[in-house]
């Protein structure tokens, strides 16, 4: 019998808080639920999304899926194993990067940092130097791997905590916003290696992120959470549909005109001869551009597609 590499069933984490209260002078004891509910399995090579706002439960599912925190019901298997009580045995399955905080011994270079791992993980020196190699090139590290850690910029550290998270062969590979505070073309360049080890090695990923771009570069699925519990599973393509995300026609009219009126679409901005005009994401543009020409003088038209920040916001205000 097969299982997913990733198995959460009816997951539920709970944490036992206290609060002062006015004019009592003992705290009071509340529990919060960080996570309940949730279930969701992965199956190897998928490269998934997990997205949330902020408090939703995102870290709180992670930690479970590592073994650093015990859930407080329900279950969670990876790889076939219980974090919790196989977190050494899980260790050597998983890789874990978290973009705030480095996994790296701060005032050792690089390179005696990855050498500790390698005896940690009893990592086969062969195998070993076949990766460090691979992910030195690909990440292009050759030039800091004689620089302690802490002299690293932000996306020089980065990446070599992609390459520690790594050299171990990970069967899965847990991100936590790993491309925070990069600029645009080290994230580019982290997508694209990120893709390329999913290609190549058949590596899981999931991956927690604010930015949005990350997950359209390189998630086909999007599982969003929400008060600790999952509020969709599914396609990009499915969230922009439930989201009911809309397309957006700009018309640059030969003249200014009142807001333009066709069949399937509705005008949403007017400046000077400049219309916006938004219709549904899964409708075709043809009906609307034609209508549009046959009405009107029409100077220029363009389309932009639905912005998946939009559709996000709108799941969340449903949601709360
Ligand atoms: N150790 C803890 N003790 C008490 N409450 C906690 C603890 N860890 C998390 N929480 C609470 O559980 C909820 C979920 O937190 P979690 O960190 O999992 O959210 P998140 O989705 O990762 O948020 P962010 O996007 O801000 O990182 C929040 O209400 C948080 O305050």
């Amino acid at each position: 019998m097969t299982y997913p590499l990733i198995d959460v069933h009816e997951l539920a984490r709970c944490f036992d808080v206290r609060r002062r209260v006015e004019g009592r002078r003992r705290r009071s004891r509340e529990s919060v639920v960080a996570v309940h509910d949730l279930t969701f399995s992965v199956e190897g090579g998928e490269m998934v999304g997990y997205i949330g706002p902020n408090g939703a439960g995102k870290s709180t599912t992670i930690k479970m899926l590592t073994g650093i925190l015990v859930p407080t019901s329900g279950r969670v298997r990876v790889a076939g194993l219980d974090p919790s009580r196989d977190r050494v045995e899980l260790a050597r399955r998983i890789g874990v990067v978290f973009g705030q905080r480095s996994t790296l011994w701060w005032d050792l270079p690089l390179r005696d940092s990855y050498d500790l791992l390698q005896k940690m993980y009893r990592i086969e020196p062969a195998r070993y130097r076949e990766n460090l190699d691979r992910f030195v090139d690909l990440l292009d590290l050759g030039a800091q791997l004689d620089t302690p850690v802490r002299q690293l910029s932000l996306g020089q550290r980065m990446r070599g905590d992609i390459t520690a998270a790594l050299l171990h062969d990970p069967e899965v590979l847990y991100l936590d916003e790993p491309t925070i505070g990069l600029d645009v073309v080290s994230k580019g360049r982290l997508r694209e290696f990120l893709r390329a080890l999913n290609a190549e090695r058949g590596t899981t990923l999931l991956l927690t992120t604010h930015d949005l771009q990350d997950i359209e570069a390189l998630c086909d699925r999007v599982i969003v959470i929400d008060h600790g519990t999952s509020v969709y599973d599914g396609s990009l393509a499915g969230l922009h549909a439930q989201g009911g995300s809309t397309r957006t026609l700009v018309v640059d009219l030969v003249d200014e005109a009142p807001a333009i009126e066709v069949p399937g679409a509705t005008v949403r901005r007017v400046e000077g001869p400049r219309q916006w005009l938004s219709f549904p994401a899964d409708a075709s543009a043809a009906p609307v551009v034609s209508a549009v020409a046959a009405a009107y003088d029409v100077a220029d038209l363009s389309i932009q597609e639905p912005d998946i920040e939009d559709v996000i916001r709108e799941l969340y205000s449903r949601g709360a």
